[in-house]
């Protein structure tokens, strides 16, 4: 008889952040933040600008240390950046003098993978962006949605079990942006990763997530958590999504207020 034990990491969050602060000199970006995000779950941050979304991501991905409190993942400390934490920005980031398919295989060629694995890898990936018969074009000649789907499957090809995306489809029109949603979701679904996808639009947010966390701002926290069950795909004009939307707006608008931009 095959006796299962139970997991010592059955109920661990995948990430764990727990009472981090960062401050910028005087500045205090960010206070007092908890989170605990499940392994394999999609959750965007949202706020207006200045809440400190790219400070938490940075914080997650190694790139910035808390100025007191704890990021984990996977229970241990984030000393600093790893393959294991892929990121996606909004400015590609590509290398211009790079073929998608070298660009894709940059991660696995520092892995010290031989060249014919490498070019194997790029390819899966690339394939799976929507990028198949693409891979020797240079990122000059490709739109600005085929570059982020470059960027997507640069980050994928090293395996990170938690992909850090950084307001990914924000330079990119309506309809791209919107294809793009759907393409992560899909990639996602088939390739499960722990997400953290920082946002300024709320729809895109309910569209994609598991869970919402709105920040506040000065000093950048956690105002609100909304866990979204609508099922997907998640259609926007579902009565769910609409008032979702309006509730969450509601929130965004009064910090943004509070700011006194508008
Ligand atoms: N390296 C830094 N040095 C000094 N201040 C910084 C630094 N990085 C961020 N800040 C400040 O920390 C605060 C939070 O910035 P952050 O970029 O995390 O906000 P954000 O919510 O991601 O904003 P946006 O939506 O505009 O990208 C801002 O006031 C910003 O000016």
């Amino acid at each position: 008889m095959l006796v299962t034990a139970p997991s010592a990491t059955a109920s661990r969050p995948k990430v764990s952040i727990r009472g981090a602060a960062k401050q910028f000199g005087k500045m205090v970006a960010l206070q007092g933040v908890d989170l605990e995000l499940q392994e394999n779950s999609f959750t965007c941050l949202l706020g207006p600008s200045g809440c400190g979304k790219s400070t938490l991501l940075n914080m997650i991905a190694g790139f910035a240390e808390p100025s007191a409190g704890q990021v984990l993942v996977d229970g241990l400390p984030v000393k600093g950046p790893s393959a294991d934490r892929g990121v996606v920005f909004q400015e590609y980031a590509l290398f211009p003098w790079r073929t998608a398919l070298d660009n894709v295989a940059f991660g696995p060629m520092l892995k010290g993978r031989g060249k014919a694995e490498q070019q194997e890898i790029a390819r899966r990936y690339l394939a799976l962006v929507g990028l198949a018969g693409h891979e020797a074009k240079y990122p000059g000649n490709l739109s600005g949605g085929m570059k982020q789907r470059v960027a997507i499957a640069r980050a994928l090809a090293n395996d990170p079990s938690v992909l850090l995306m950084d307001e990914p489809f924000g330079a990119l029109d309506a309809q791209t942006r919107e294809t793009l949603q759907e393409e992560l979701l899909r990639i996602w679904e088939q390739d499960r990763k722990t997400v953290v996808f920082v946002t300024h639009s709320i729809s895109e947010a309910i569209f994609l997530a598991d869970r919402i966390v709105v920040m506040a701002t000065r000093p950048g926290a956690v105002k609100e958590v909304f866990d979204v069950e609508i099922p997907r795909p998640r259609e926007r004009s579902d009565p769910e999504f609409v008032r979702l939307e309006r509730e969450i707006k509601l929130l965004v608008r009064a910090e943004v207020q509070k700011l006194g931009v508008i």
